[in-house]
């Protein structure tokens, strides 16, 4: 059997049915991992010791009747921006090269508790910034479709995985679009949900008014069925929303007649967007309007400034967040010898100078420089001002639609090295993913068939905080509808 062809929901399914033992699959989907990953670098770490012996647990659990979840004895693939104490946590950077957490994450730990298997961990942009995965300390990922080309980022470790079928299930972060854009670059679903819907205990901050974890699968169900594993209320997040969890499956089904969708005007006539990508959206609209959806115009009016917004925002937390990798604490540490001045001080600027890369010193210091005395006014102050104005936009437009409709990204998946000496360029693709952060709503990147070139194209759909049942409502009844179907790339 392949198991690669099978969602993680009915590989639960015949785990459950004891068709197949969960160390049967666990092996399989490890065995790919050490077949296929030369070629894609998605993993920094497989734990292949710990996955088999988790599942010899599950098997045994569910050999005496204890179903923990739908998902029990599933292998999933983990960001390795999320701590876990069995495995080392990197975030892509030279500075937590060696670092071992002392506790887990409250989303992995989870799934651990649902009988989810981690088969190991992800690789990701140097702690998640970048959208393409190539400022990863262990090398960049290469995308299954065409492995000239970047997956992605954040995230890209984790939807590459997917794509090449060394995973049947993966979890993410997203800031300003890291679960989303690698989705959408690898032809797979990934859904970031609502700030503060799942913790963020254990997850590494990059920036905390934006951060938040997400899962990456090939079918909505999937999405659904992990989403329900992840959120809740965590006590050790003051961050996550103390809200009922309801039953996101059970919504799946819902018919759409009555559905109002807006398109958003902003996104669909960007200059920057590709003919393909357009077209794509085109369809996903007029498969809506089939299933009885009502297509409305909406506007965003402020979109041109989200991109400017976000990085303002997201490296002024970022400079604060990263503070803390001083040498002495933890993370990576260079010897002051031979330094003049104070021993501390030398110690401290070698031990990051040598130990960020350089994205995550840009980011610091754009950070740094939009919080200063005398800047802060008129950088950070003003992001915030106009992040008010981003989020009313939306507030706004969901005054009279249920869900928004547009592209993910400018264009399909671009070429390895193709943005890395222009990181202006590379915070422009994130224009259609970071509004959802900076106004906190969830949004859903889903696959819309191939571009000429055999390239993935993606939608995406946004819904009101706290709108994730209708968002996965939506998201399968057009993957019902065969807007799309789940798809492993063959690696050449
Ligand atoms: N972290 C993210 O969500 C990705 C975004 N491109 C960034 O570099 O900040």
């Amino acid at each position: 059997m392949k198991l690669e062809l099978l969602s993680a929901v009915e590989l639960g399914r015949k785990i459950a049915a004891r068709e197949i033992s969960s160390r049967e699959a666990t092996t399989y989907f490890l065995d790919r991992v050490d077949f296929l990953d030369a070629r894609v670098n998605a993993f920094v770490h497989v734990g292949r010791e710990s996955a088999l012996a988790l599942s010899d647990q599950v098997d045994q659990a569910l050999s005496s009747g204890q179903v923990a979840s739908p998902l029990a004895g599933v292998p999933v693939a983990l960001k390795d921006v999320l701590c876990t104490d069995s495995m080392p946590t990197t975030c892509g950077s030279r500075m937590l090269e060696k670092f071992q957490p002392p506790y887990t994450a409250t989303s992995v730990a989870n799934l651990l508790q649902a009988g989810l298997i981690p088969l190991g961990k992800t690789n990701m942009d140097e702690f998640a910034m970048g959208g393409s995965t190539e400022t990863s300390f262990s090398g960049a990922t290469r995308n299954p479709w065409s492995l000239e080309r970047t997956p992605g980022g954040s995230s890209g470790g984790a939807s590459a995985c997917l794509a090449a079928g060394m995973a049947p299930l993966s979890i993410g972060s997203d800031t300003g679009g890291s679960v989303r854009q690698p989705a959408a670059f690898c032809g797979v679903c990934g859904l970031k949900p609502t700030y503060g819907r799942i913790s963020r205990y254990g997850l590494v901050a990059f920036a905390s008014s934006l951060d938040q974890v997400g899962p990456l699968a090939h079918t909505v169900e999937d999405l659904a069925a992990s989403l329900q594993l992840l959120a809740g209320h965590d006590s050790r997040d003051s961050t996550s929303l103390n809200e009922a969890v309801p039953d996101y499956s059970a919504e799946l089904e819902r018919p759409l007649a009555g559905l109002r969708v807006g398109v958003i005007r902003e996104h669909l006539e960007h200059p920057s967007l590709d003919a393909e990508v357009r077209q794509a959206v085109l369809r996903g609209q007029q498969m809506l309007k089939d299933l009885g959806a009502t297509i409305l115009d909406v506007t965003l009016p402020h979109t041109e400034y989200s991109v400017p917004t976000y990085y303002l925002v997201a490296p002024s937390e970022a400079s604060g967040n990263l503070s803390r990798y001083d040498g002495v604490h933890y993370g990576f540490r260079e010897k002051a010898e031979n330094a003049e001045g104070s021993q501390l001080e030398a110690m401290i600027a070698r031990s990051r100078s040598q130990g960020f890369g350089a994205e995550v010193k840009r980011r610091i210091m754009l950070g740094t420089f939009a919080l200063s005395a005398g800047y802060y006014d008129a950088y950070y102050k003003k992001a915030l001002q106009v992040r008010r104005l981003i989020a009313d936009d939306y507030r706004q437009a969901f005054g009279s639609v249920d869900v928004l409709l547009g592209p993910v990204t400018p264009r399909p998946a671009f070429g390895l090295g193709e943005n890395m000496s222009d990181p202006v360029q590379m915070y422009l693709e994130d224009l259609f993913t970071v509004g959802a952060n900076l106004a906190g709503i969830p949004a859903i990147s889903l696959p819309a068939g191939f571009s000429e070139g055999g390239l993935p194209l993606a939608i995406q759909l946004h819904a009101p905080a706290l709108g994730e049942a209708r968002l996965l409502n939506v998201a399968y009844q057009i993957q019902q509808a065969r807007f799309f179907e789940p798809k492993i790339a063959e690696l050449s």
